[in-house]
């Protein structure tokens, strides 16, 4: 659960940086004080009342060492001279000591944390991503990092400071009139205790809220992503309706808790405000005809007073936005303590790390595994691939095929038994080294924006130009590519042309084999694909028997009729294995499956 403590780590890298911005400001707020109150003995000069003793031995001074006598016009002159050097001589000192480094810390931070949050993306766990959408992850990290930007210089540049001037506030009075300063102070400790416990409170709400827009951010942002879902079933009027609803559910905490309730502290705080303000001024004025105070100390009193009241609405302003930004802070952080995937690749290159070279030999040992441990997706299974040869994974929907694959890949680590690659238990291995000498063709391929070429050395940006020419003419991809209007060079993707889900497929393939690895991972898509990409694809992987090991998560069987070793998965058992003749030969599963796609059903 992330607490206060994390935003404030959030800049601890920059503490020593930190202090001395917050002393330099806090300072700086202190120093204002020097002009009311010089107002205060100019005005005693003015009417001939005594000056206070550190302002009469500074005049003193002056006169002895410029040889003038201690005339009014010095006195006033001095003050003058010293009101000039407190606030035009360091009007040029303060953005630099001051502003520069507010926001220069905030944005070193920003970039601090910016990129360990892409470490945290790169990191968690693939279920994560199977629960949560991309909308709902990228809107909490740009939100999370943007308000810590923006609370920053607030916190450390105004309300740190401007606490400061109040306790300089205080001290000033007390040295005038100790019984005004407890008024003072205990007026502000009243309304700070006041207006803390009431934001507090909001808080809550905002945090509520912030979850509310989440949700309603989420589902705006799947609905552009499927946005071809919804008008293809005509759901646009559901849609909306929903949302509608959440927007209301978000307005009706926005307006009549959270504005309602800023509003109504703001109406305390003004109250007691200028309550506190008419009290000194009762106070001062009866000290003042008392004699107890002179006209200059009268007027210095309300001057700075007036200064410190006027504070609180800007701290409450302050207070106000952190509140506000609060929740998605926290947020943020939770985001960040998540804990990585046990599967989670080394983000440091490590160049001296030794390359792996398999020979392609895979054994899956007595592997059971099940996302929930105890409803295990695959039992017992044991299975012996041979450098080079090509395994078709054949089985109902949700028999286990992919999860088989998922564990090849580390994603998941088995409940028991083990994955062995060349006889070494792949748990053993650098598992970024290790992915790497495996490559998989998914059934929707991912394009990145960018060139072709880019997409193509996605996984080894090593690879020579031959090197792509040759594994795109062995995908089938090598013709479309060159007749595209710059080739290799042209831009796909968002920004770029768009490609056919054939195109794609081919494309996926050509990657993979950029990778040369020692395992290809195929995971069949050419149900989706119209016949002549289909044919492409099955040229492609013809193309690819026997030049290394070979998984084929078959969706139909036509492919599969020159694997080595049919692997026929039902409930998460392995049921059958052989070739095509010898499974056709028995009475099992796999016969069925062949007659039902010989009548051109799909495999279900
Ligand atoms: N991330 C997950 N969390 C929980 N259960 C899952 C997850 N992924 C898959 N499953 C379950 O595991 C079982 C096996 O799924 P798997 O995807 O391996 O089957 P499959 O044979 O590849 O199916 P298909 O041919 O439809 O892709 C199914 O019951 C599925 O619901």
């Amino acid at each position: 659960m992330a607490k206060f403590q994390d935003i404030v780590r959030y800049y601890h890298r920059y503490w020593r940086i930190s202090v001395f911005s917050i002393a330099m400001m806090s300072a700086f707020e202190v120093i204002d004080l020097f002009g009311p109150y010089a107002i205060g003995q100019i005005l005693n000069v003015l009417s001939n009342q005594a000056l206070d003793p550190p302002v009469q031995n500074l005049i003193a001074g002056v006169a002895r060492a410029t040889g003038q006598p201690q005339s009014q016009t010095l006195s006033l002159l001095v003050l003058l001279a010293l009101i000039g050097i407190v606030s035009v001589g360091r009007a040029p000192i303060q953005p630099w000591l001051g502003s520069w480094f507010q926001w220069d810390t905030a944005f070193r931070a920003r970039r601090d944390y910016a990129q360990k949050a892409l470490e945290k993306v790169l990191t968690l766990p693939l279920e994560f991503y199977d629960e949560n959408n991309p909308g709902r992850i990228a809107a909490r990290v740009a939100k999370g990092l943007a308000n810590h930007t923006w609370t920053y210089p607030e916190i450390t540049g105004q309300l740190l400071p401007k606490f400061f001037r109040i306790v300089g506030i205080v001290t000033v009075i007390g040295l005038i009139d100790w019984r005004i300063a407890i008024v003072v102070l205990f007026s502000f400790i009243g309304i700070l205790s006041f207006s803390l416990s009431g934001l507090t409170r909001l808080t809550q709400q905002e945090t509520t809220l912030d979850r509310y827009t989440e949700d309603t951010e989420s589902r705006n942002s799947e609905i552009i992503t499927n946005i071809k879902t919804v008008k293809a079933f005509a759901t646009e009027a559901q849609e909306l309706t929903r949302q509608r609803q959440r927007f209301g559910r978000e307005f009706k905490v926005l307006d009549y808790r959270i504005h309602k309730g800023y509003v109504m502290l703001g109406m305390y705080e003004r109250t007691i405000v200028q309550s506190c303000v008419f009290l000194v001024l009762i106070f001062t004025l009866i000290a003042a005809a008392r004699g107890e105070i002179s006209l200059g100390h009268f007027v210095t009193i309300l001057t700075v007073s007036s200064m410190a009241y006027a504070e609180v609405e800007p701290i409450s302003q302050l207070a106000e936005v952190f509140a506000r930004r609060y929740a998605s802070m926290i947020r943020f952080h939770e985001f960040m303590q998540l804990p990585d995937g046990k599967d989670a690749g080394s983000l440091v290159r490590d160049k001296n790390a030794e390359p792996y070279q398999f020979t392609g030999k895979v054994e899956f040992s007595h592997l059971t595994f099940g996302y929930d441990p105890d409803r295990p997706v695959l039992k017992d299974i044991n299975l012996l691939i041979e450098p080079y040869q090509t395994v078709a994974l054949v089985g109902r929907s949700g028999s286990g095929k992919s999860t088989l694959v998922k564990l090849l890949f580390r994603y998941f680590e088995p409940n028991s038994g083990g994955i062995l690659m060349d006889g070494l238990d792949v748990r053993r291995l650098d598992v970024t080294s290790y992915r790497k000498r495996l490559a998989i063709v998914h059934q929707e391929v991912d394009i990145f924006n960018g060139t072709l070429l880019d997409n193509l050395v996605y996984g080894n940006p090593s690879a020579t130009i031959q090197q792509v020419h040759e594994a795109c003419r062995i995908a089938q991809a090598d013709d479309f590519i060159r007749s595209m209007p710059k080739g290799y060079a042209t831009i796909v993707g968002e920004r770029g042309v768009r490609l056919s889900g054939g195109q794609r497929q081919r494309i996926g393939i050509a990657r993979a084999l950029i990778m040369e690895p020692d395992v290809l991972i195929f995971d069949e898509a050419t149900s989706s694909l119209d016949y002549e990409s289909e044919r492409s694809i099955q040229l492609a992987m013809r193309a690819i028997l026997g030049t290394r090991t070979l998984i084929i998560i078959a969706h139909r069987l036509s492919t599969v009729r020159e694997a080595d070793k049919i692997v026929v998965l039902e409930n998460g058992h392995i049921v059958e294995v052989g070739n095509h003749d010898e499974l056709l030969n028995r009475e099992g599963i796999y016969r069925r499956l062949h007659a039902l796609q010989e009548t051109g059903e799909l495999l279900a």
